[in-house]
């Protein structure tokens, strides 16, 4: 596998019972540096498909390749998980200590990370307590803390306010700077457009285009279209 690709994902079938497959032939690759969009209407399967690569799947047949990357992956799921008797610095500590940090990095890091994303203030308090964005922003955090090779991230748009859209966006663009991989599914196709270098465009499970922009607008017949007008054309 070519040293860059970060991450090489192929399924065949899979889905949440043996024998209904909701996903078919849908192959993946995120490289070095870049940023693979993962997008489609409403029950596509792109959910699906972030479970499946996370091995989370009941039936799949699929590979799932970390090739040119450490097994240092980082997910950041579309509906906030939390421990209810844990407050957010705690969860913070107990991702760092899953992934073995250095505890004076762990300090700096989750430190600039509260501030970056407005939430000193709250570190103590149960998520519980949290507007929806700000759960959402704690599991952005809980993400970037472990600055794994590769993220994996479902709808981070959702919830977030612009500032919050802004903040993880520079990161994520730090993030990539240093060589990390992202794969993420989204519905915001303007902010899409924007940042990633690659689509996948999926419909009913199966992939109707995938590659760059003008890969997509030309199985779209819309050479100056945009990824809205292409999506619309396509699913
Ligand atoms: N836990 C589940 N058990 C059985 N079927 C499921 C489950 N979750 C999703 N599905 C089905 O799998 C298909 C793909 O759903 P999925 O959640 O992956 O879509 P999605 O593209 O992420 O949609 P959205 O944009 O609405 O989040 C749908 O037909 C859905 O009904």
């Amino acid at each position: 596998m070519d040293s860059n690709v970060l991450l090489e994902v192929a399924i065949q079938e899979a889905g949440y019972e043996p024998g209904i497959a909701k996903l078919h032939n849908i192959n993946i690759s995120v490289k070095r540096g870049k940023l693979t969009g993962l997008l489609g209407p409403n029950g596509a399967g792109k959910s699906t498909a972030l479970k499946g690569i996370l091995g989370l799947l009941p039936f799949a047949k699929m590979t799932v390749d970390y090739g040119g990357a450490s097994d240092k992956y980082a997910y950041v799921p579309e509906h906030p998980v939390f421990y209810e008797t844990l407050t957010l610095w705690e969860h913070l500590s107990l991702a760092a200590a899953v992934y073995d940090m250095d505890e004076n990095e762990f300090e700096e890091l989750g430190r600039a990370l509260l501030e970056k994303f407005r939430m000193t203030e709250v570190r103590d308090h149960l998520p519980e307590s949290f507007s929806k964005g700000m759960r959402q922003k704690m599991m952005l955090m809980l993400g970037f803390l472990v600055k794994p090779d590769v993220y994996i991230v479902d709808e981070p748009f959702i919830g977030l306010d612009p500032r919050a859209t802004k903040d993880f966006l520079e990161l994520l663009e730090e993030e990539r700077g240093r060589g990390a991989g992202v794969l993420m599914s989204t519905h915001v196709l303007d902010t899409a457009e924007k940042i990633c270098d690659d689509f996948i465009l999926i419909s009913a499970g199966k992939v109707v285009a995938s590659g760059t922009i003008d890969d997509i607008r030309e199985v779209a017949s819309l050479p100056e279209g945009s990824l809205f007008d292409c999506f619309d054309v396509l699913t």
